[in-house]
């Protein structure tokens, strides 16, 4: 087919987005993109895709791998992917999409692992064959072993330690020296209780294809091009596994941005960016423009600040301030009040804006904005679920276990009614008992069902199953929150990755909470005292990072603006704290709090 067509059909579906175009039709064998939020890196990832198919790059009996680090932000991709064929294929009669939509395998870390693992695992251990029905667990904590009597000696449980501290703290030797025995440990403790661990998926795959160079030279060739989306949040488990699939002649894309590094705290590699292009020797480019913050100038102004922050520390570069929304309440009693009060102004413009409360934990200081937002009639979707949360693990487990029963076993299809049946049975399993946190998980459910059934039409049922049952085994449902109809929802910063809306709302914005305590404030270098103003220095550069990566994720998740709050008194357990002092964070260089001391009628 003409690429010259193609390529026009790009050109507009970008706007003309020259470097986004340089992206997709790069023809370099190692390609590295870096970008700031919103500057459309998985827009132009989709269309690289899409290309790279339509031009025939693809050999014949071979697929592009495609992978990111959460499941959904995977399945949307290979949903757009579907979608955008036909509007590149401009009514070419000879080209179906179903033929091509097999030419990318889109998953992320765990799913591609356990795929291999339940193909060739037996050669480990014969109980890999049924994967799917063991249970996944995070073996850092032994409270987890214990629940599935798993009985290890102590120096297995020393060593199973020490995997899970060598895989957050990116020691390559230590995991190099010491995952085949950790494997062992799995192998034979583990898979009899019917569980298998998060890391070991990762470590079985890199066994299994060191020991069997065919398995790896089979891979390597089925996936002559790798793209990685969210590229920074790589863990040394994930980077080691996936190295083994590259050989001189793979087709790299690697995605990301270093100052949305957001999961340090389990292990994504720091400075991965920089690592691999000297690797690998990649070309590098970056995306120039915003577009979600497009006509936005003080947004844009924000998102720039904070950025000249992450790339000088010490002395960064401001040409002018970003005033930013500040409230500064008497009490936390008064600052959830006030929130309610923002909502209602924000609400009382546009009924149906977007709003979202996003926090960096789950603390007393959330109990109250939720309980003021009851008080007030105020409608939002509750979505504070860690992923450590037992009560979020254990639906997961029951979604599962009848999803299996139901559709697998059972051999239905997605209709309607066998959906309807399924959520009705899955009510039963908890007798139908409707507090918050079980209101919001059926929500989530239904709603992301609803997602596979009418947005993903374009998919085959196979793909539909694999994603619904890859949700369920991640404990992914709360990556679908963009697809609530709720126009207020609360959650974390983390679960809010990658997501976007109207307004963003960023309460606790105090010394403790954001920053919290141990990520800086209890340095030497914090300088408590009327303000806490903290100085970066060498020792403390890297946490500063990490925490001015999770600030930057959440402001940059409004499209139109942000509004932070703080209280003077912090009410942990009942008790008044002494006087708290206002983040550090936004009196950053570069940032101008317009500060109004806001009183509440309560
Ligand atoms: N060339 C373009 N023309 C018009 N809109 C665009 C273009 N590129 C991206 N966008 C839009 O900008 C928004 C952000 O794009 P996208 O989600 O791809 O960015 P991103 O870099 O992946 O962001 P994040 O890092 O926050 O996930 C989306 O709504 C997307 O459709």
């Amino acid at each position: 087919m003409n690429n010259k067509l193609i390529i026009d059909k790009l050109l507009e579906l970008h706007n003309g987005d020259q470097k986004q175009l340089d992206v997709i039709l790069s023809d370099t064998n190692r390609l590295i993109v870096e970008a700031p939020a919103g500057y459309g890196k998985t827009k132009t990832l989709i269309s690289k895709i899409a290309y790279l198919i339509l031009t025939k790059q693809v050999p014949v009996n071979k697929k592009i791998l495609a992978l990111t680090f959460s499941v959904n932000a995977a399945y949307n991709m290979k949903n757009e992917v579907v979608n955008i064929l036909p509007t590149l294929l401009l009514n070419n009669e000879n080209l179906k999409t179903s033929d091509m939509e097999g030419k990318v395998y889109v998953s992320n870390f765990h799913g591609l692992c356990r795929r291999i693992l339940k193909k060739y695992g037996y050669l480990l251990s014969k109980e890999l064959k049924n994967i799917d029905q063991l249970i996944n667990i995070d073996d850092s904590s032994e409270n987890n072993l214990n629940k599935f009597n798993i009985n290890l000696l102590e120096d297995e449980k020393k060593l199973v330690k020490d995997i899970s501290i060598a895989s957050k703290e990116y020691k390559e030797k230590y995991i190099k020296e010491n995952y085949l025995q950790y494997n062992n440990i799995i192998k034979t403790k583990y898979i009899e209780k019917g569980v298998i661990s998060y890391n070991s998926i990762i470590t079985l795959t890199i066994e299994l294809l060191n020991k069997y160079k065919n398995i790896r030279s089979f891979y390597t060739k089925f996936f002559p091009i790798i793209i990685i989306d969210e590229f920074q949040d790589t863990n040394i488990l994930n980077w080691t596994f996936i190295q083994l699939l590259i050989n001189k002649e793979s087709k790299l894309v690697f995605l990301g941005d270093s100052l949305q590094r957001i999961y340090g705290f389990i292990g994504a590699i720091p400075n991965l960016i920089d690592l691999t292009l000297e690797l690998f020797d990649m070309e590098y480019i970056a995306l120039e423009k915003n577009y979600r913050f497009e006509n936005n100038d003080e947004m844009l102004l924000l998102e720039k600040n904070i950025r000249e922050n992450a790339k000088k520390p010490i002395n960064p570069s401001i040409k002018k301030d970003s005033n930013v929304n500040f409230k500064l309440y008497k009490n936390q009693i008064d600052e959830a009040f006030g929130i309610v009060n923002q909502i209602r102004e924000l609400q009382s413009k546009n009924i149906k804006c977007k709003i979202a409360i996003l926090v960096k934990q789950r603390g007393p200081n959330i109990n109250l904005i939720l309980e003021a937002l009851k008080y007030n009639d105020i409608k939002f979707f509750f979505g504070l679920f860690t992923d450590e949360d037992q009560r979020y693990i254990r639906f997961h487990e029951t979604c599962l276990n009848k999803f299996y029963s139901i559709f697998i076993e059972e051999n239905r299809n997605l209709s309607k009614k066998n959906i309807e049946f399924y959520l009705n049975e899955i009510k039963k399993e908890y007798n139908n008992v409707s507090d918050a946190m079980n209101n919001s998980l059926f929500k989530l459910l239904h709603s992301f069902l609803e997602k596979i059934v009418n947005e993903f039409k374009g998919l085959q049922n196979s793909d539909k199953y694999r994603i619904i049952m890859d949700t369920f085994m991640n404990k992914s449902l709360r990556q679908n929150l963009d697809i609530l109809d709720d126009n207020v929802i609360v959650t974390t910063v983390h679960g809010a990755k990658g997501l976007e809306w109207d307004y963003v709302i960023l309460p606790d914005m105090e010394k403790n909470q954001f920053p919290n305590y141990n990520g800086l404030c209890n340095r030497n270098n914090c300088i408590f005292g009327d303000y806490c103003i903290f100085s970066v220095n060498e020792n403390n550069e890297v946490e500063f990072l990490e925490e001015l990566s999770v600030f930057y994720v959440a402001v940059t998740r409004a499209k139109k603006e942000v509004f932070f709050t703080a209280s003077q008194r912090s009410f942990v357990r009942e008790d008044f704290q002494p006087e708290t002092n206002i983040s550090c964070l936004l009196r950053l260089p570069g940032i101008n709090i317009k500060q109004t001391n806001e009183t509440v009628s309560v």
